[in-house]
């Protein structure tokens, strides 16, 4: 990547390359022109509009630090369908705004703050698992996302949201995210359609962000009337800012919706993916479950097991490089732009996908394997940082990143050192394309391993 030439237009990749493929799979799509541009910056041509796709760590780099560059532009593409559900928030602004709600949100997931809430959240995901005791028992087949999303809105909303969210409320806004995130898809295909223009997915969408609204805004009322000291992210977020700023109820909404969705979809998403794995590998089955039973044997998990429990670090760490949940984390270049050797005009939208930058040859050996050797601690690390970015990068880096890494090997933990698990149809490996990634739905019927699976 030879920077010493004068920048020029980046080569557009026509329409009759471009439709096709995006028609039959977006995701493979932008694998596929990653991957033949090189990692060169190219243009796609797709009718309606004609984004940048940036592939190359170096570029990445440059353009995830530079948020006064490379702008959120809450009118572009991805930023304005999540805009539509959360309103003007963490997740999606830029500047002043962006700044007040992160230095609120950022102080709640410090190492040492989120190392103090492992324990309590081993003990919801332990009762969230509890409770499945019985069906498993029964035999009862239950949706695996379903499942997934039981265990995350349990141990959300008791650590993170202090209980003031109830469990079987949590449930229901994160099936109204799932509604959300699939009818998204349209709006994300055809991002230069106006909105009195409808699109299919169009009346489902409003129904589950005014079903959103209904449940979490009674919840931000009381907690604003009597407003307290309390560490969980309601009450951060409905106390004066430290600028001495008043937030607005619809602020605190937003902020309060985009960390519901950003802690909960993403962490299902990405568990989601176990099931699906351990069922194609069974030789990587073998070995968590071994490890699960040397570490943790029967449970409870403790806060001690997670640093020992390093072939599961190594599995999470691979199901986010094939199923990075935020797969598109588009930018707007603010003025024009020189990105290696190409001019991007002012206003131009970049395309900014983990998903296709993690599974491309020039970047990964034999990328589509599922090989959670190369994440070995004593296996040295040759890639590039933004080679492998699941979480982003810059100042808009994930904020969950440590509690996810956390949170994730206790649930697997918890899960496996109480049941086996039968697959109601074909591991599919094949990701459902939504505003984040998901496996396809699959059923689940858990085999408890002991007499008694509850043993916390
Ligand atoms: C597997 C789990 C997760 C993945 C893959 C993930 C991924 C990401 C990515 C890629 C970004 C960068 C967005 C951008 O650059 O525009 C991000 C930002 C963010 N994430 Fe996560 N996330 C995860 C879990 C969480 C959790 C558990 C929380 C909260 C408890 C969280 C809260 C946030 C927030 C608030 C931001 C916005 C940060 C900012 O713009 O300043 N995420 N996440």
């Amino acid at each position: 990547m030879s920077q010493a030439q004068p920048a020029g237009r980046a080569r557009l990749i026509p329409l009759r390359e471009t439709l096709p493929r995006m028609l039959r799979d977006p995701l493979a799509a932008l694998v596929h022109f990653g991957h033949e541009s090189g990692g060169e910056v190219v243009r796609l041509n797709l009718g309606t509009m004609r984004p940048y796709l940036v592939t190359h760590p170096e570029h990445l780099q440059q353009i995830l630090r530079d948020t006064t560059n490379y702008i959120r532009d809450g009118e572009s593409m991805l930023w304005r369908s999540i805009r539509r559900v959360v309103g003007e928030a963490i997740l999606v602004t830029e500047g002043e705004v962006w700044e007040s709600s992160r230095d609120t949100l950022q102080p709640l997931f410090t190492k040492q703050r989120v190392e103090q809430m492992v324990d309590r959240m081993a003990v919801a995901i332990a009762e969230a698992i509890d409770a499945l005791g019985e069906p498993a028992r029964q035999g009862v087949a239950v949706d695996s996302m379903t499942l997934m999303s039981r265990i995350v809105c349990q141990a959300t909303t008791r650590v993170l949201f202090g209980r003031k969210i109830s469990v079987g409320d949590a449930v229901e806004i994160f099936g109204h995210l799932g509604t959300i995130t699939r009818t998204m898809v349209f709006r994300l295909l055809v991002p230069s359609a106006p909105y009195w223009v409808p699109l299919p997915g169009d009346r489902a969408f409003r129904k589950a962000v005014a079903a959103i609204d209904t449940l979490v805004l009674p919840i931000i009322r009381t907690e604003r009337a009597n407003p307290g000291e309390g560490d969980d992210i309601i009450a951060a977020l409905c106390r004066p800012r430290a600028n001495g700023l008043q937030v607005s109820e619809e602020q605190v909404r937003s902020d309060l919706v985009a960390m519901f969705s950003t802690a909960t979809e993403t962490t299902v998403g990405v568990l989601s993916w176990l099931w699906p794995v351990l069922e194609k590998y069974p030789e990587v089955a073998d070995r968590l479950y071994a490890e699960v039973d040397e570490v943790v044997g029967r449970g409870p998990v403790q806060r001690a097991h997670i640093p020992r429990m390093r072939y599961t670090r190594m599995v999470l760490d691979e199901m986010l490089r094939l199923w990075p949940a935020g797969w598109n984390i588009p930018r707007t270049a603010a003025e024009e732009q020189v990105l290696g050797c190409v001019r991007i005009e002012a206003g131009a939208t970049i395309l900014v996908s983990p998903y296709a930058t993690q599974r491309m040859e020039q970047f990964w050996d034999r990328p589509d394997a599922f090989d959670p050797e190369r994440f070995a601690p004593d296996r040295p690390r040759r890639e590039h940082r933004y080679s492998y970015f699941p979480f982003g990068g810059g100042p808009h880096q994930c904020v969950g990143q440590h509690l996810f890494l956390l949170e994730a090997p206790i649930i697997i933990a918890t899960l496996l050192s109480r049941y086996r698990f039968q697959l109601g149809g074909p591991a599919n490996l094949k990701a459902r394309l939504g505003a984040s990634l998901r496996p396809r739905p699959n059923t689940l019927t858990l085999l408890p391993r002991h007499d008694h699976s509850s043993v916390s």
